[in-house]
């Protein structure tokens, strides 16, 4: 059994995963962590039933020294997630971070950290395998088609923009796409922001509208044709298979690894 302390329990994400490590007979939940007091164990809490009598920690360092888990699984917001981390790795943890919006300087760190302890530190930006397949064709297709734009849509709740997923997707484009300016070389932005964001010279564009989940779609231009690959989790179940697979792979490694692409072998290992 795998001892799983998960932070973040009553979040959108965080309430989806108590669910499915609680059914996972590999998985253990042995604590929550919750900024807050909401009771002592969590079915004290309105949300979950009562034989989830998972303890609840508002300090990270008696949950560690407590409950001894071997993965810490971080769903809370980019506020609280380097901190987390940070008692983690220090105190030989293993972590699984699925909240995004950390800094770049940030995640240097935790790599530095990880190193340092020797204690694997995995970042998912997205655990779902369709938006992971996504990544990986956009990288292929950035290889032939090097005028790109991202246009990545969420619920309006969301902290962070552009989302962690636009920001691997760029990240995996530019290490095979030429840099080179896109667009007219004189090309003004009347209203500030009209272009996006950029990300070595790729157009980010965020929306936040209520009724949306999670979707992304990566435009590529050529002269006479255009090619979308799209993505859309329509609830968060999209990502449950992949935070299961995390906490499985966390346990093999002691590397700091960036991405679930990373992980996956050519069998399909996430279906
Ligand atoms: N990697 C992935 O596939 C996905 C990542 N996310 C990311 O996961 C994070 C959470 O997303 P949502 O669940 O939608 O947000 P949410 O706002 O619904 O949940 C966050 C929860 O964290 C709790 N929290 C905040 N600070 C805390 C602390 N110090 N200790 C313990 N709990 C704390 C809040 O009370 C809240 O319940 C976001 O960064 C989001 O971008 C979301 C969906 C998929
Ligand atoms: O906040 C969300 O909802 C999501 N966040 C992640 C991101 O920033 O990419 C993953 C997914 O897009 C949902």
């Amino acid at each position: 059994m795998i001892r799983v302390a998960l932070a973040g329990p009553r979040g959108r994400m965080g309430s989806e995963a108590v669910h499915t490590l609680m059914k996972n007979s590999s998985i253990d939940l042995v604590a929550v962590l919750d900024y807050k007091e909401i009771g002592k164990v969590l079915s004290e809490t309105s949300i979950f039933p009562a034989n989830y009598e998972i303890p609840v920690y508002n300090k990270i360092e008696e949950l560690l020294q407590i409950e001894k888990p071997d993965v810490f699984l971080d769903l809370t917001t980019p506020e609280s997630v380097y901190d987390h981390a940070e008692h983690c790795l220090t105190k030989q943890v293993k972590v699984v971070i699925g909240t995004t919006g950390m800094s770049e300087k940030q995640s240097s760190s935790l790599q530095k950290l990880s190193d340092e302890n020797q204690t694997a530190c995995i970042i998912a930006p997205n655990f779902a395998l369709g938006a992971i397949m996504m990544m990986k064709f956009a990288k292929m297709a950035a290889a032939y088609f090097p005028d790109v734009e991202i246009i990545e849509l969420h619920h309006d709740q969301k902290l962070d923009a552009p989302s962690g997923t636009a920001t691997k997707t760029a990240s995996l484009i530019s290490e095979v796409r030429k840099p080179h300016q896109q667009g007219h070389p004189e090309e003004k932005e009347v209203l500030q922001g009209a272009r996006g964001a950029s990300y070595q010279g790729i157009p980010i564009h965020s929306v936040r509208l209520p009724g949306f989940t999670a979707h992304q779609k990566v435009i590529f231009g050529d002269t006479g044709q255009l090619l979308t690959i799209q993505h859309d989790s329509m609830s968060r179940q999209s990502f449950m298979s992949g935070i299961v697979f995390a906490i499985e792979k966390v346990m093999q490694t002691n590397d700091y690894i960036v991405g679930l692409e990373n992980l996956l072998t050519e069998e399909g290992d996430l279906r």
